[in-house]
């Protein structure tokens, strides 16, 4: 048996009942499946658009917050371009202007210092208090950039450390001109980059999950929660300042990090009023890790369900094929019954020494034949068989033989050319009887004539007849009627046979007779 059909046996599908369970748990699982596979990845991509949503309030909470920072450092370098005096930078009282920087750098806690440069370079001012001595910052970049453009607005630069505290900080600074719009000098403001490290610290986020400030030219002030080598670093090939920022100003994507590769879910909002961004980054990978697990107890109960369907599938597969095994057995054991019965049959039928029909059958037979006679109006012809000198055989050859002769002169009768309508019968001890349906006399003496012959030319040794040949040899008599309804035919025409029959035996045996009416007036 190949595979194919041991497996369709033992799902019990070679049975319609099989197929139909067998179906509808595959529908049963398939739904399943297809449920908790809908169900998981619903759960998953609602936990990505609450992180995306998450990311982009943090985003423009912290780009609110920036702006703040940087508006009260423009808003205290404007008091002070407008506390210049209307002389010129030159006829700046230090002492006394110092003192006002300290004092307006005090009630700015974000800011590490306020400064005052001069068309050279050199600090003439300071909220530290006191210029120090190399304070030429003519090289730096905002002083640079104030000196080449004439506009009056603020300027944010890159991170660069201090030269008075060696500190980290972020440059807002401002041009000052004359009233003919020629350069004076730069008034600038340093914004701690500590400030926005602490202010990042401060949020609950994961290990890896990233908080940015940075220029909208690409480069980076400040990223938690990086070490301070990213800072000053230029992303501007990232998907944040290729794609996202040249669609719009606020939003969210998902991108692989430049800074350390890892894939996060960005939320990300542009400054109203400086060329600042904010991105807040959630860790992808941490979170896929978190909702497994927090998702691992609907996965265990979808795959239980999963299980105990199939146990329950495989306990009413079981159910199913004992039940179809019980009906083949019961199918078999029925086959079996119904061939005993008809060996049973055939036995009662049967004549147990010569197999031909036996007393029953002939009897049956016979009111069969009577009938359809009767009913059809056509006659029924019995041949009665006697073989000669029987006793004298069984005397002389021993019951043994006896029985064998039997047998023989049974199969030599079953031998006759007979229509498959007709019967022969063992009638009783040696006597044999031939049932002709549709027969009239003429044809039924034939047949016993035939009879005759066919024994007596099989040349069965036989002592005792007295003849001169040895050989066995049969008598027969023949009586044909058209029979009656509801009258005792059978015995009528069994009495003509055996009338028959008789006047064969007085006639000297070895012969055929047909009964006449002769022989059937006499009593
Ligand atoms: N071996 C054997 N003999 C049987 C069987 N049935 C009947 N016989 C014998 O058949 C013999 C019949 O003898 P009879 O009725 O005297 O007739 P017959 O000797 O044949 O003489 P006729 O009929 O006058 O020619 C008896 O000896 C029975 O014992 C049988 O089944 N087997």
């Amino acid at each position: 048996m190949n595979f194919r059909k041991q497996v369709a046996r033992g799902l019990a599908l070679n049975s319609s009942l099989g197929r139909s369970i067998t179906f509808c748990m595959v529908v049963l699982l398939v739904a399943g499946i297809a449920t908790s596979a809908w169900t998981l990845t619903r759960s998953w991509q609602k936990e990505v658009a609450d992180t995306e949503r998450d990311a982009i309030n943090l985003s423009v909470s912290q780009a609110r917050q920036a702006e703040d920072t940087f508006l009260q450092a423009e808003t205290a370098l404007r008091d002070i371009r407008r506390n210049l005096p209307a002389t010129g930078i030159n006829d700046i009282n230090n002492h006394q202007f110092n003192n006002y920087l300290s004092e307006l750098q005090q009630h700015i806690p974000q800011l590490h210092g306020l400064m005052v440069y001069d068309p050279q370079g050199n600090m003439i001012a300071t909220s530290f208090g006191k210029i120090p001595a190399q304070s030429n910052n003519s090289d730096r970049e905002y002083f640079i950039y104030h000196r080449r453009n004439a506009h009056g607005s603020i300027h944010i630069g890159h991170v660069i450390r201090s030269r008075s505290t060696g500190d980290l900080v972020i440059p807002v600074s401002l041009r000052i001109s004359d009233s003919a719009g020629g350069f004076t000098g730069v008034l600038l403001a340093t914004v701690k980059l500590d400030y926005f490290r602490h202010f990042y610290s401060y949020f609950e986020l994961q290990n890896r999950d990233l908080l940015a400030l940075l220029n909208t030219d690409g480069n980076t002030l400040y990223v938690r929660p990086f070490a301070d080598d990213v800072i000053n670093r230029n992303l501007s090939a990232s998907p944040l300042f290729t794609q996202e920022l040249e669609k719009k100003d606020r939003g969210n994507g998902t991108w692989v990090s430049a800074l350390d590769h890892v894939e996060r879910i960005y939320g990300f909002a542009r400054l109203e009023r400086y060329p600042l961004v904010v991105a807040a980054g959630y860790d992808k990978p941490a979170l896929w890790a978190s909702w497994v697990k927090e998702s691992l107890p609907d996965l265990v109960l979808n795959a239980l369900l999963l299980v105990g369907t199939l146990l329950m599938g495989a306990i009413i597969f079981r159910q199913v094929r004992m039940n179809v095994r019980n009906q083949n057995e019961l199918a078999e054991l029925r086959d079996e019954l119904t061939s005993i019965n008809h060996t049973l049959q055939l036995m009662a039928l049967a004549d147990g020494l010569t197999g031909l029909a036996n007393r029953r059958q002939f009897d049956l037979f016979l009111a069969k034949s009577l009938k359809a006679s009767a009913l059809k109006q056509k006659p029924v012809s019995l041949i009665m068989i006697d073989i000669d000198y029987f006793k004298h055989y069984n005397d002389y050859y021993g019951h043994v033989a006896g029985d064998n002769c039997l047998r023989a002169v049974g199969e030599i009768l079953h031998k006759l050319q007979l229509n498959t309508r007709d019967l022969i019968a063992r009638y009783g001890g040696e006597e044999f009887a031939i049932i002709l349906p549709d027969t009239g006399p003429e044809a039924a003496l034939f047949v016993a004539r035939q009879a005759v012959n066919i024994v007596r030319g099989a040349q069965i040794p036989h002592e005792q007849t007295g003849s001169a040949q040895g050989t066995l040899t049969i008598s027969a008599g023949c009586y044909s009627i058209t029979a009656e309804l509801n009258a005792d035919e059978a015995q009528r025409l069994k009495e003509g046979a055996d009338k028959a029959l008789y006047q064969a035996k007085v006639q000297g045996r070895n012969r055929a007779v047909a009964a006449t009416d002769a022989m059937l007036q006499k009593a």
